[in-house]
């Protein structure tokens, strides 16, 4: 058994395995589905441990609230931040998702101020309705997906980058330098040989 689904044996929340395609790479996804109901006046310091250790192993996080509860909108901010703490060091990417859009006359969120926390925490929006459309749940996790992989391949790159070592610009002078004793020891070859 992986480390990983070592920590998730230990998390109250559904963990399920997908294989998906994005942009024509297979990859397999292991989707950790937490508990709702964290509320914002909740302090995060509460947030148990298992959370957190689940927070480390994501690569990537849907942070979902219903658009007919403001709480659950209220909720995602502390979230975040709890996330970018688990992980300082990368810029894992968070998905924001207002959910139930299909009940516009409960609705208690608008649009914009998804949009607006969204755009204040550098991370996507959609707005969906898991229960009348599922292509917009496959659409928010190839999302998810795509900012995972190209924060992958920045990273693969960044490294390459690192290692291999940006070749120095020629020296003119060396150059010349060679080239005249590659064209001496031509002219004095005969006379040595004799
Ligand atoms: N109308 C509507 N109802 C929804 C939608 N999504 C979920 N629900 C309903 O909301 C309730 C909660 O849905 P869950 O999928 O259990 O939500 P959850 O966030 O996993 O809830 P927790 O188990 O508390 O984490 C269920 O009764 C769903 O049928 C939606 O898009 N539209």
């Amino acid at each position: 058994m992986s480390r990983i689904q070592q920590t998730f044996l230990h998390f109250p929340g559904k963990l399920y395995s997908r294989l998906v395609f994005v942009e024509g790479d297979q990859l397999s996804l292991q989707i950790q589905d937490t508990p709702g109901g964290i509320q914002a006046q909740d302090h995060l310091s509460h947030m148990t441990d298992s959370l957190s250790k689940c927070m480390q192993w994501a690569e990537g996080f849907l942070l979902v609230y219903s658009i007919t509860d403001y709480d659950s909108y209220q909720s995602i901010r502390p979230l975040y931040q709890h996330i970018r703490k688990v992980h300082p060091d990368s810029k894992v990417p968070v998905v924001i998702v207002g959910n139930k859009g299909d009940l516009l006359h409960a609705r208690q969120v608008q649009t914009h101020d998804g949009i607006q926390l969204a755009n204040e925490l550098g991370s996507l929006f959609l707005e969906i309705s898991t229960s009348e459309n599922y292509e917009d749940v496959c659409d928010v996790f190839q999302h998810l997906c795509k900012e995972v992989s190209k924060l992958h391949s920045l990273n693969g790159e960044r490294r390459r980058a690192s290692i291999i070592p940006r070749p120095r610009s020629p020296n003119m002078q060396d150059l010349k330098r060679r080239f005249k004793q590659a064209l001496s020891s031509k002219v004095k070859a005969p006379s040595t040989l004799g």
